[in-house]
């Protein structure tokens, strides 16, 4: 026994051997060239969080700040048109009405002048191809006159705002069926003004990335019209990047996981077997290599992956939603109106939000809505206009942290359920107790008055009695005396 497991140990641990060829490669490349390499890859499980979140964190907003400032100096330096000139005689259709959704936010920041700038140079730089897309601000601050960003972009871009058309939201909305209620009317606003085939509604903190206008021109002429796509309710060209992992399931997701593994694993192996001067690889091979791979490419994080599919539009993944966010929304027009219909039907608050309520009509109203993936927008708002935070960073969350704060939401939302059948069970009960009260109230009446008729009744009868007595007496005197 001894003898045959020193015999197998001397058999694995030769430094010819494969098992300790793949313990190095394993502990070489997660113990040190992945650290190594990915520790500043914000969305790396090799993210070194305490050393460069704060740094990292400053040096964007440092950026961003001045990418705000460069977008302001764009359109005061520009010979504008007026609004209408710029739109041209808009009596066609267009194919692509592109929507940007503001509130007046930071100043310093300029947020949505750093969006439109983006939107217009890369409209320019696309040309002829582009000549079918528009632009249109949808100005919701509840004093749109105090939007002063939109004041300098009005000159260029036709603007609709919420108040000019005389339906200012009430004051005592919560903030969140205020955020629905303006996507609702930017919504129904660009079907109105322009009547376009898709209006593509973006946030004004969504800036867009240069290769957006080709990516969709291959997706309108050769992607939406496969079936599976045609009657999508919409398509998300956003998704945060903390949620895009593989430990993020989504059906499709696993199966892209495995299918890296299912090719990685029989070509690294492969390759190790050319390396190492051996024959054909065996199973346990190409499963080393498909589970390496896979880890691998968890580790470093899925987002770096899917950069690669930005070689060429035909790579990008148009794949089932999953919930979080609506920075960038595409809606073919019919979509578009169902969309509206389906919102105005439901009620926003905190936890319920417009990109949870949208969501939520997937399943509730049996409709299919999608993701493409690379994003086509960057997501440039660290001071957010709906939650406050002083103190903004990179990463606000992890992974496990939001869906552990969407679980307490949602336990949160059973639990007051509950309260509110309860008390409804409750109200039923006294409403019913009521009742009873009433009617015993009513039958108790109603014995009293019989007793008092049963009473009088008897009063009469002696009454009667008595008087029949009296008569009997007199008629008695009279016989005596006659
Ligand atoms: C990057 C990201 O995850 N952003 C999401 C987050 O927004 P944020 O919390 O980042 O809020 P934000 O300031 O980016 O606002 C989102 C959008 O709502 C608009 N706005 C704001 C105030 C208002 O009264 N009316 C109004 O329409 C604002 O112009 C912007 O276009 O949560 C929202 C839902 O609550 C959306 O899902 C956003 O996509």
């Amino acid at each position: 026994m001894l003898h045959r497991a020193r015999h197998l140990c001397g058999k694995w641990c030769r430094w010819s051997s494969p098992f300790i060829h793949l313990l190095t490669l394993t502990v070489v490349t997660f113990g040190v060239l992945a650290p190594l390499i990915c520790h500043r890859f914000l969305h790396s499980y090799f993210y070194l969080r305490h050393w460069h979140l704060n740094p990292m964190s400053r040096e964007f907003l440092e950026l961003n700040q001045q990418e705000g400032q460069d977008a302001l100096h764009y359109f005061e330096t520009m010979q504008m048109p007026n609004a209408s000139e710029a739109s041209g005689s808009d009596t066609f259709q267009p194919l692509l009405l592109i929507t940007i959704i503001t509130v007046q936010r930071r100043n310093d920041f300029h947020y949505v002048l750093q969006v439109a700038s983006h939107f217009h140079r890369l409209l320019q730089k696309c040309g002829a191809r582009c000549q079918s897309h528009r632009m249109l601000l949808c100005n919701v601050e509840s004093d749109p006159s105090s939007h002063q960003d939109v004041r300098l972009l009005s000159r260029l871009f036709p603007m609709v705002s919420r108040d000019r058309t005389g339906k200012n939201p009430d004051p005592s909305l919560n903030q969140f069926e205020k955020e629905k209620q303006d996507y609702v009317f930017c919504l129904e606003q660009s079907l109105l003004v322009y009547n376009p085939e898709y209006v593509l509604l973006v946030e004004d903190d969504a800036v867009p990335e240069e290769e957006i206008f080709s990516v969709l021109q291959h997706l309108f002429s050769a992607r939406f019209s496969k079936p599976y796509l045609r009657d999508a309710l919409y398509f998300k060209l956003y998704h945060p990047e903390r949620l895009q992992r593989y430990f993020n399931p989504e059906p499709m997701r696993i199966l892209e996981w495995l299918g890296l593994g299912m090719f990685l694993g029989p070509v690294l192996s492969c390759a190790y077997c050319w390396a190492a001067g051996r024959a054909g690889p065996s199973w346990c091979l190409v499963a080393f290599f498909a589970l390496y791979s896979m880890a691998l490419s968890e580790l470093v994080g899925r987002h770096y992956g899917l950069e690669l599919r930005r070689l060429h539009p035909a790579l990008y993944n148009v794949v089932p939603a999953s919930e979080c966010c609506t920075p960038a929304m595409l809606f073919p027009a019919a979509s578009a109106r169902r969309a509206l219909g389906y919102l105005r039907g439901l009620r926003c608050r905190r936890g319920f939000a417009k990109d949870t309520a949208l969501y939520s009509l997937l399943r509730g109203k049996g409709e299919n809505a999608f993701v493409v993936e690379p994003n086509l927008v960057r997501h440039v708002g660290m001071y957010s206009s709906l939650r406050l935070n002083s103190d903004p960073k990179l990463l606000k969350k992890w992974d496990r942290q939001w869906k552990k704060e969407k679980e307490k939401e949602k336990e949160k939302e059973k639990e007051k359920e509950k309260e509110k059948e309860k008390e409804k069970e409750k109200e039923e009960r006294k409403e019913e107790r009521k009742k009873g009260r009433k009617e015993e109230r009513k039958k108790g009446r109603k014995e009293e008055r019989e007793r008092k008729k049963e009473k009088k009744e008897k009063k009469e009868k002696k009454e009667r009695k008595k008087e029949r007595k009296k008569e009997r007496k007199k008629e008695r005197k009279k016989a005596v005396s006659s």
